[in-house]
């Protein structure tokens, strides 16, 4: 089988601090995403190739559809509840109340509308960062939190099968993805595993996302590429790098979810990184993978 030829261009030119949770929103044709310092929540119509902003009172880490209309977003140490039109954000709930340098970071909604969100403690620099200070949470459709385990050090992509049956994760300086058994019905997991232990060039592995194949893409921070791979076997399958070093996140969207788009970071980087990456913190889009993704689930509350 020869594998079909990707396409890589940069859609978005403004060059975020740093770019991450995209999300394709069907009905409006556009990608949200968030830049985190930035406290930006940011919409990008693919159509008008027009960029809307909401900005935030902390740093937003994720954002994601809700059925009932507009976002959810975790903002700080909150769950929020984001009014587009009117820009106002609602605070859903709050976790580590006790960690005052803590903040939320990666963000997904499950196949039954809970809102999975880990934090970490706030970097100094990339990956620099007090270790073990997160945990792993979930916001359920009435409102009340589970806290799934703490010791994480940089709570980062998430995933679930097709089946809905494992749940993947990333805590990103274990330099593994890993899996859980899933329990749809409860929101519970179980019996963690790693799936696969990231190479040296591959450097950070950061946001992920599933295919209808059920194999994973993972956004590798520093690496420059995103990674598919088989979860089954433990192989990686194909590599598709950037012409930017800090990939973050990715997800599919476009037509059929047929275009992958990838985020990316300009904060840490030296003047020199950014002569010679003049897209970092760009947003990219890739055609021509030969794989389509799902769509995202709304939060259910
Ligand atoms: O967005 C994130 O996931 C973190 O907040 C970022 O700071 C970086 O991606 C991280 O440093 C890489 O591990
Ligand atoms: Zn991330």
């Amino acid at each position: 089988m020869t594998m079909s030829s990707a396409k890589i261009e940069c859609v978005l030119r403004e060059n975020w601090r740093c770019g991450e949770s995209p999300v394709w929103e069907e009905a409006s044709n556009s990608l949200l995403f968030v830049d985190i310092p930035a406290k930006t929540v940011c919409r990008w119509d693919s159509l008008s190739k027009q960029v809307q902003q909401v900005t935030v009172d902390a740093p937003v880490s994720s954002v994601a559809l809700r059925q009932s209309g507009g976002y959810v977003a975790t903002v700080g140490t909150k769950f929020c509840a984001l009014n587009w039109e009117d820009q106002s954000a609602v605070v859903l709930a709050t976790v580590d109340k006790d960690k005052k340098n803590n903040r939320f970071n990666d963000g997904k909604v499950d196949p039954a509308g809970r809102y999975f969100a880990g934090t970490m403690a706030e970097e100094t620099a990339p990956a620099v960062l007090e270790r073990r200070q997160g945990s792993l949470y979930s916001l359920f459709p009435d409102h009340h939190v589970e806290k799934y385990f703490d010791q994480v050090d940089i709570s980062n992509g998430l995933d679930w099968s097709l089946d809905h049956k494992i749940f993947y994760y990333i805590d990103s300086l274990s330099y593994s993805v890993d899996a859980f058994d899933y329990d749809l019905q409860t929101g519970k997991i179980s019996n963690r595993r790693s799936v696969y232990k990231l190479e040296k060039e591959e450097q950070i592995p950061d946001g992920m996302c599933i295919d209808v194949e059920g194999k994973l893409w993972v956004a590798c921070y520093n690496g420059g590429r995103v990674i598919r791979l088989d979860p089954e076997t433990g192989k990686r399958l194909r590599t598709v790098k950037l012409p930017v070093v800090k990939t973050t996140s990715c997800c599919f969207g476009g037509k059929d979810y047929s275009e992958m788009y990838v985020t990316s970071a300009r904060d840490g980087m030296d003047p020199e990184g950014l002569l010679q990456q003049p897209e970092a913190g760009g947003i990219f889009k890739i055609t021509g993978l030969g794989v389509k993704g799902i769509p995202p689930y709304p939060y259910a509350g």
